[in-house]
């Protein structure tokens, strides 16, 4: 069997193949007026902190996500970044139903999933699925790698009848480039790169639409990070698939993305396409970032100038008052400690490097480009 014969036929089945036709080049895909097939609003989920033995009470609140927006676009890759802590995990976890949202809408195809249980709920979780990020502790050590690409089948056995699972999951081990003679072998006899394609042939089993990737490759070695990456483009593709690929290292979110999401403290900072974000960043954070990734070429390294930022991530229990990340930002003033920055597209803006208009939301009270140098596209 060849991998692109059997995801040619897999793609006919269930509609697949009109999604693929929907899938266009790279640069296409981070245009306006493609169709959002997650719209999400004002995402808040905040963890409870509670003290005593016998009778819990609350005593406070981790804001793990406060307030986050954005759109993921039929075919497209929305990266999010920001250092750990900083809310990544959470929202994968929101959008696939892992965690109740404190407050927000999640919509999918225009209806509200937040709201959902029961029937309803299991249609439309098969259309979101998880690729996790250690292939080393999430695959079953017991079962088979035939079991466990097939797993999703016996939640939902609408998708693959009894006789017909050893086939389909053959298929998906083939789809990924894996022997499907592997079928009856154990996580353990394969390598890392080779586990996580068995994760993301669980996470296709049901031919979902959108694939939430929390940090998939940061587990593996970096010779095979590229060829997961690569995989995971190969496969979108071939079945028109959306990402929300999530991830601390800028070097691969650039190579991967059309749209890029910063975030800090639980609220996203800066959105953009990846050119926007790596090449015109207006957020200083961002900015702080960028430019401690570690540049290849001499040249441009001396060339750009390193932002070290003062103190530790404040707590998100505790979050700074109006902007978030005014305590370690260099332009702070007063006004940022009072009035929280609206994600939006700058409006007058002093200092800019470039003549081209910025385009892209910020929320930065004193937005403006700076010269950072951007890392590489990896890959
Ligand atoms: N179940 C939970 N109960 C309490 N606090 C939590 C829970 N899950 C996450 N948090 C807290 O929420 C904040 C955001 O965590 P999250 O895992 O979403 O961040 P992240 O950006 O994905 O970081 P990392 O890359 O380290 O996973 C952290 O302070 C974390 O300790």
């Amino acid at each position: 069997m060849h991998a692109d014969r059997s995801g040619r036929s897999l793609a006919r089945e269930d509609g697949w193949e009109a999604r693929m036709l929907l899938t266009r080049s790279r640069a296409d895909k981070a245009g306006a007026g493609r169709e959002a097939v997650l719209e999400v609003r004002g995402l808040v989920k905040h963890f409870p902190l509670t003290q005593g033995i016998l009778v819990k009470r609350q005593v406070g609140a981790v804001k793990a996500v406060d307030g986050v927006s954005f759109d993921l676009h039929q075919g497209e890759t929305l990266g999010i970044v920001g250092e750990s802590g900083c809310g990544k995990s959470t929202v994968a976890k929101l959008v696939t139903h892992l965690e109740e949202p404190t407050a927000g809408t999640i919509r999918y195809k225009g209806e509200d999933i937040t709201k959902l249980s029961g029937r309803a709920l299991k249609a439309v979780r098969r259309n979101i699925q998880m690729v996790f990020q250690d292939p080393y502790t999430s695959l079953n050590p017991r079962m088979t790698v035939g079991d466990i690409v097939g797993e999703p089948f016996e939640i939902h056995p609408e998708a693959a009848p009894k006789g017909d699972r050893r086939r389909k999951v053959q298929e998906l081990l083939d789809v990924v480039g894996l022997d499907p003679a592997y079928v009856n072998r154990y996580p353990h006899q394969f390598s890392g790169g080779q586990r996580q394609r068995i994760g993301i042939a669980r996470g296709l089993a049901l031919r979902p639409e959108i694939i939430v990737a929390d940090e998939p490759v940061s587990a593996l070695d970096v010779s095979v990070q590229a060829q997961v990456v690569n995989l995971m483009e190969r496969l979108q593709d071939e079945f028109g698939l959306s990402y929300l690929f999530i991830a601390h290292d800028l070097s691969i979110v650039r190579h991967i993305s059309d749209r890029v999401a910063v975030m800090y403290l639980g609220r996203i900072v800066e959105i953009g396409t990846e050119t926007e974000i790596y090449e015109h960043p207006t957020h200083p954070y961002t900015q702080a970032l960028l430019s401690a990734v570690p540049v290849p070429d001499p040249e441009r390294a001396e060339r750009r100038e390193r932002i070290v930022l003062e103190g530790d991530v404040p707590s998100p229990a505790n979050p700074p008052s109006g902007c978030h990340f005014r305590t370690r930002c260099w332009k702070a003033q007063q006004r940022c400690a009072v009035e929280e920055p609206a994600l939006a597209v700058p409006e007058n803006f002093a200092g800019t490097l470039h003549d081209e208009p910025v385009h892209h939301p910020s929320a930065c009270h004193f937005a403006a480009e700076r010269a950072a140098v951007a890392p590489p596209v990896a890959g």
